[in-house]
């Protein structure tokens, strides 16, 4: 599905890493580790296409995955460390944002996160662990076979970290992948580890 040959990375005039290589298979995990500065944020937003390749190919299903940038987006779901909501609209709105964007109805998606309660509060008004559920809650709206996620479980509570657990497999289930960068826990079995 997802395969990296020889990727490098350049930030400002320095060099993040370089002969990064390795294969993703439809319903497989990448854990992405390593010490603070490694690379772990740098390389999401490369695999995301937003930064570009140093040098190294990144392919999809064979092909150059980012000769069409549209195309990689549609099929990508990219969650920063930043939960990227609007703080006057409340959680179903900012939702529905996406929704107009990809499909997926929003009231099925706030349940996934345990956020039903929450719908019609704005989005300043949550508490840090609420608004990265929201965030997440993108992810449930609709299909999308590539999940890079940046931190995702930072701030959660232990039932929002196994509400993310469950996303994870039936995303995984139905073919899809995912890299994920963390320093703790996270609900992916049998993931692989790329240690930057
Ligand atoms: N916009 C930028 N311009 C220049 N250098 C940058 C930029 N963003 C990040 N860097 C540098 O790139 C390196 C890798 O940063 P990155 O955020 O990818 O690390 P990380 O492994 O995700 O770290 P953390 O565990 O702290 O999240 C760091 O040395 C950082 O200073």
């Amino acid at each position: 599905m997802l395969e990296a040959q020889d990727l490098a990375c350049w930030r400002g005039d320095r060099a993040i890493f370089a002969g990064l290589s390795f294969h993703l298979p439809a319903g497989g995990a990448l854990l992405l580790t390593g010490p603070n500065g490694a690379g772990k944020s740098s390389l999401l937003r490369l695999l995301a296409g937003l930064i570009p390749a140093a040098e190294g190919l990144l392919l999809w299903d064979g092909a150059d995955a980012l000769a069409d940038l549209a195309g990689h987006a549609r099929r990508t779901r990219y969650l920063s460390h930043q939960d990227a909501l609007k703080p006057s609209l409340t959680a179903a709105e900012n939702l529905a944002f996406y929704a107009r964007l990809w499909g997926g109805q929003v009231a099925p998606a706030l349940v996934a996160l345990g956020l039903a309660e929450l719908a019609d509060l704005p989005a300043r008004m949550l508490s840090a662990g609420q608004k990265r559920r929201l965030a997440l809650a993108r992810l449930a709206l609709a299909p999308a076979p590539l999940w890079l996620l940046d931190e995702p479980t930072v701030g959660l509570d232990t039932a929002s970290v196994a509400r993310l657990g469950a996303l994870l497999a039936a995303h995984r289930a139905g073919g899809g992948a995912v890299v994920a960068a963390t320093h703790l826990p996270l609900p992916l079995p049998d993931a692989k580890e790329l240690a930057l």
